[in-house]
This record gives C-alpha cells, structure tokens and sequence, in this order.
C-alpha cells in the first residue's frame, strides 16, 4: 500500500485496552451509592459534584506538589526549565480552580427542600472531613496541626497523609528557596519583604520570581473565591442551621473567609 496510514487499524491490537477499562468504568461508575430511602432525585448530583471535587483536588495535588518540587530543586535558581515548568503548571492549578468554583453553580440547581430530603441521612459526615482539601491547603502553605486532631473518623493512612504534609515543604518554602537561591534575603519576614519590594520594583531583572509571586498570589486568590462562594451556597442551602460536621455551619465558614497562604504577598501591596 502506498499509505501507510490504511495498514494502521485502530481497536485491534488484540483488545487489550478499551476506553471503559482504560478509565475503570465499572468502578468509578459503581460508585454512587445513595443514603436516602427512597432515593431521594437530587442526593445522585450531590454525591457526583462532591466526587469530580476529589478528583480535581487529586490533580491539583499532584500539580502542586510537582511545582513545589521544581522550587526546591538546586536548578531552579539557573532560570531554567524549572521554573518555566512551575509557572506553567500554577497556570494549570488556576484553571482547575475557577472550574471548582463555577461547579458551585450546578449544585446550586438543587432547592434547599431538595436537599432537606436526604440531609439528615449525612450526619456526621461532612467536607470538614476532605482529606485532600486539608493536605491542598497545608502543601500550599496554610499548616493548621489543629485540623488533624479536630478530624474525626480519620483512617490511618488518611493520619500518615496529612502528617506527611504537616513535615514537608510548602509552595511557600520552595517560593523562598528561589529568592535564596537568586541571593535575596529571606532571613525574616521584613528581610522578604524588603527582597520582594527590590523584586517588584525591577521586574524586568527579577521576571521568573515575579511571574512566580503573581502565581502564587492568583492561587491564593482563588482560593478565596472557592470559600467565599461555598458560604454563600451554604447559607442558601441550610441558612443559619449547624453544620452536619458539627460545627456552628455558616458561621464557622465566615471565621474562615480570612485565611491567607500568602500574607507577605499581601502585605506587599501595602508596602509598595
Ligand atoms: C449543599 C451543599 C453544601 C452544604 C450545605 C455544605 C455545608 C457545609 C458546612 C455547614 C460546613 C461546615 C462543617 C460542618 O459542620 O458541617 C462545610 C464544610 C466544608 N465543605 Fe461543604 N457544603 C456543601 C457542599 C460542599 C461541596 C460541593 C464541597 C466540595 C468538596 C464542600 C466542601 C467542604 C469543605 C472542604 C469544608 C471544610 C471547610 C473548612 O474547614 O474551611 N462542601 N460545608
Ligand atoms: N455539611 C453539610 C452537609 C454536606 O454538605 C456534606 C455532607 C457529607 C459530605 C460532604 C458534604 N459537603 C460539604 O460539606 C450540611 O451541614 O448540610
């Protein structure tokens, strides 16, 4: 044959892998399981949104722990692919991110009634419990050991997992071992302040760790947002109620609108 391309047949290298085995459909499609009974219609969009949640925080782990990686590795001081790799993949993260937050509309479908209908069945249960929610915000720099013994039905590995994150670097650290690395003073937080100030006032000499500060702002930023919105569709959804958690629900939420992973960033902006 004169094109190659019709000797290549697709589908046939003896049906080893197919689309629904390569991806493990029968498991990932068999795992939703209700609590209410009768099921109640909407507890099927509750359980899948909360699912495709962990499955993003799965990649942007992943993500973030590669980009805290690049930080912390000797050649990122060079300029080099390093740190070209750790802004492409924060761009990634706040991609990820805005999606997390627009989700909130589609669960925002369902009618506070609607959720009345399976809520009680939750109890204890509750995102409190996301174990990778917590290990994103203590790999990005927010380390909080109080949420680990505020956790409760934790297994062991899911224990091991967040004490890891608790021990390693952070997004930060690996922020600061650039600005070591390219001779900046990271001694204490005035010494950062003042290296940031000379890295902001010349961009053009300082363009990766600039490009990395704005990054790491951004990430922090939508952050917020996500928090911002899910107290919002909190207080639609359950008003002033206590949370399934345990906690005071709303007003737990709002205590946490604050959090910022990177004050010195901030606070930059003041010192301007
Ligand atoms: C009907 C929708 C939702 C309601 C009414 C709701 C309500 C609440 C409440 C009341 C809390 C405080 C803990 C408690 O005492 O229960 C909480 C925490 C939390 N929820 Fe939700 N939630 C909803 C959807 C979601 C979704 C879709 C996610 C995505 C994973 C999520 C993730 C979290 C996380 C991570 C926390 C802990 C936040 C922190 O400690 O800062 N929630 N939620
Ligand atoms: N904490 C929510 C219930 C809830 O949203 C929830 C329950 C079990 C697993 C994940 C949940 N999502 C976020 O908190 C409530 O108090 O209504």
């Amino acid at each position: 044959m004169s094109d190659p391309s019709s000797d290549i047949r697709f589908g046939e290298q003896g049906a080893l892998l197919t689309y629904g085995s390569y991806l493990r459909l029968e498991q990932l499609l068999d795992a939703q399981h209700l609590e209410s009974e009768p099921p109640a219609h909407d507890e099927l969009l509750f359980i899948t949104i909360h699912q495709v949640y962990e499955l993003w925080f799965q990649q942007l782990l992943h993500e973030a722990q590669t980009v805290r990686d690049a930080l912390m590795s000797t050649d990122a001081a060079s300029g080099g692919r390093d740190l070209w790799f750790a802004r492409h993949l924060l761009t990634r993260m706040h991609v990820i991110e805005r999606v997390l937050v627009q989700q909130i509309d589609v669960l925002e479908t369902m009618t506070p009634q609607d959720f009345l209908q399976f809520r009680q069945r939750l109890a204890p249960a509750s995102g409190f419990q996301s174990v990778q929610f917590r290990e994103l915000e203590f790999l990005s720099g927010a380390k909080d050991p109080g949420y680990v013994h505020r956790f409760k039905g934790l297994s062991e590995p899911e224990k091991e997992r967040l004490a890891r994150r608790l021990a390693e670097p952070t997004l930060w650290d690996g922020f600061l071992h650039v600005l070591a690395e390219a001779g900046l003073d990271t001694s204490t937080d005035e010494a950062i302040t003042a290296s940031l100030r000379n890295v902001a006032h010349d961009r053009s000499a300082y363009a990766d760790i600039w490009g990395l500060a704005e990054g790491l702002l951004q990430h922090d930023e939508l952050a917020s947002a996500w928090r911002a919105r899910h107290v919002v569709m909190v207080e639609r959804m359950i008003g002033a109620k206590t949370g399934t958690g345990g906690s005071t629900g709303a007003e737990y939420l709002r205590s946490r609108l604050d959090l910022k992973y990177y004050p010195l960033l901030w606070g930059l902006r003041s010192a301007l």
